[in-house]
């Protein structure tokens, strides 16, 4: 480092706590502090004996919000995720995220006229435009009204054909909706015709089966996808999208929530594909967030590609919605520019010479490593950074294990306490989030217990090796696993049925920051006021605790 930027990245000690203690941050995924505590919060219900006491310690617990604007995100209807709830942490910083910034480049037009687009547009006279995306208003990883602006505003500037390759949701919106959005899609196609543009659905499938893997948990799911989307073969032909996933859903046993629908394809009256992928085609994937289409990016964009066999791989124009991978520049070409998040937690550690640790599961890997780096998939200092990945359960849904790999990463966490090689020690547990993504109450309970249990030892760990921890989480998901009636909160029930309707949504809910450890100098307690603090201020936090001053442009520290 030459001497200018030395400076820029020095950390300046505190000398109020102590550096050098061993020091944990461990991220609780998907635990909200609800304000509804009945039996269908799944952390409030369920017995959380450590949880209760670190939180009973007067100063040293409380709560930041995790959703909307205060991580970035353009209203406060919208819930937070674990990109943004990451980002935050990992950047101290408000960024301005992918949801927004769509949004705004739609708004401005922005979109149209940049050389993502140019390189599409090159479709557009003679071939076909292809749109993937997850459709559903969550605003977790797209937004319909995003691919609505994106087809019609291609039709306006000259594409003639259009296809929408679909990923069902049913779990950043309520299972069954798939329907809803299905129709609302094809308002669009008729839209789109209107306008003389040859346009319709092409294929499909649930989320969670095909397209939208991540962290290469299973690069089958990716395969499955590539097929449907790009080579029109999948198991189940329809000629309708609507009939074809209404039968798919109640046809077989057990019934498949729109996450797990099989995939599918439209076929013409002769059984043919109509969206099968040819030379010249252009193809965007219409999702901002990074994970879970960083594959497919990989799949579609790499000449040299060898995750699973492609059988075909043809000549398209391809661009994603934004860049996916800041560290591998992927994809070359996007509509909109991502968020530049700089500063990062871990450079700063990196650049200080302190050593890093950090661990998940599979699921959550790239949580600490990725986004908490800013969504870059390498290293600042590979020597002062060891990442280690618990491989997760693949091919289940996780309400069937809902123990996932904690009692390893908890191993994992308390064995790089102890070895004394680490300056900061940081985890995510997976499983209150991806549990409560099944909707299953049962399952998230006993989630939620063994999390509680393991954050028991990790603390009794810190405790005993003189050290300090921050426990937190990235948003809600365990604390609501109900719909409720608007008004009264009352459980919302299926009219058919009368069983109450799952959620298996992230929740608006703040979520709790712990702070404790037997290194932690007594007087140090959480600062009044801060009433609107978020996800971004527990950065600063962790900065202090480690005992350096909150670097320059982050925002505030809670202590
Ligand atoms: O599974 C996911 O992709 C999202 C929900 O869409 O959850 P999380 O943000 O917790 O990763
Ligand atoms: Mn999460
Ligand atoms: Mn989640």
């Amino acid at each position: 480092m030459g001497k200018g930027a030395e400076a820029e990245w020095a950390l300046k000690p505190t000398n109020v706590i102590p550096r050098g203690k061993p020091f944990l941050v461990c991220v609780l995924d998907g635990w909200g502090e609800n304000k509804i505590k009945d039996e269908y919060n799944a952390v409030s219900s369920t017995p959380t004996p450590c949880y209760d006491a670190l939180s009973a310690v007067q100063g040293r617990f409380r709560t930041v919000k995790a959703h909307g604007p205060a991580v970035g995100l353009p209203t406060w209807d919208d819930m937070g995720n674990s990109e943004v709830g990451h980002n935050a942490l990992g950047s101290g910083q408000l960024i301005d995220q992918g949801a927004r910034l769509v949004d705004r480049a739609i708004e401005t037009e922005a979109m149209f006229e940049g050389d993502g687009f140019k390189h599409i547009a090159q479709a557009f006279d003679a071939n076909t435009l292809h749109v993937i995306t997850l459709l559903s208003d969550g605003g977790v990883h797209s937004r319909l009204n995003q691919s609505q602006a994106l087809v019609l505003g291609a039709a306006k500037r000259g594409a003639k054909k259009i296809r929408l390759h679909v990923l069902l949701d049913g779990r950043d919106v309520p299972d069954g909706t798939s329907i809803n959005f299905l129709e609302e899609a094809n308002k669009t196609m008729e839209e789109l015709k209107a306008m003389g543009c040859d346009a319709c659905i092409a294929s499909g499938g649930g989320r969670m089966h095909i397209t939208m893997d991540r962290y290469e948990a299973e690069w089958e799911m990716v395969k499955r996808g590539y097929e449907t989307h790009i080579l029109g073969k999948a198991p189940n032909t329809f000629t309708d999208a609507v009939e074809g996933v209404k039968t798919l859903r109640s046809q077989q046993d057990p019934k498949p929530d729109d996450q797990y629908v099989p995939a599918f394809v439209i076929v013409d009256g002769e059984g043919a594909p109509v969206g099968k992928v040819v030379d010249g085609d252009a193809v965007v994937l219409a999702n901002f967030r990074a994970d879970r289409m960083c594959e497919m990016s990989k799949a579609l964009e790499y000449e040299d590609f060898s995750s699973f066999e492609r059988e075909e791989w043809p000549k398209m124009h391809f661009a994603g919605l934004m860049q996916y991978d800041g560290d591998l520049g992927l994809p070359k070409k996007t509509l909109v520019d991502a968020p530049s998040i700089q500063r990062t937690c871990s450079e700063f550690l990196a650049k200080n010479g302190l050593r890093t640790f950090a661990c998940s599961e599979t699921q959550k890997f790239g949580h600490v490593t990725f986004f908490w780096n800013g969504n870059r998939s390498g290293y600042f200092d590979e020597k002062l950074e060891t990442y280690v990945e618990i491989p997760s359960d693949v091919g289940i849904t996780f309400d069937v294990a809902p123990n996932m790999k904690a009692e390893e990463i908890c191993a994992a966490g308390v064995e790089a306490l102890k070895s004394g090689k680490f300056d900061h020690v940081r985890i995510n547990f997976a499983n209150p989030d991806m549990v409560g993504h099944t909707g299953n109450l049962k399952a998230t309970k006993q989630a939620v217990a063994l999390c509680d249990a393991k954050v028991q030892e990790l603390v009794d760990t810190v405790n005993e090796l003189g050290g300090i921890y921050l426990i937190t989480a990235d948003h809600g998901n365990a604390d609501d696993m109900v719909q409720r009636n608007k008004k009264t909160k009352e459980p919302a029930k299926n009219p058919e049925t009368g069983e109450n309707l799952a959620l298996t949504s992230h929740t608006l809910a703040p979520v709790p920051v712990l702070i404790g450890g037997s290194g932690l100098p007594e007087g140090i307690k959480f600062k009044e006021g801060l009433e609107d603090a978020g996800l971004a201020n527990v950065t600063g936090t962790i900065m202090n605790l480690m005992g350096y001053e909150t670097p320059e442009g982050w925002e505030e520290s809670l202590i």
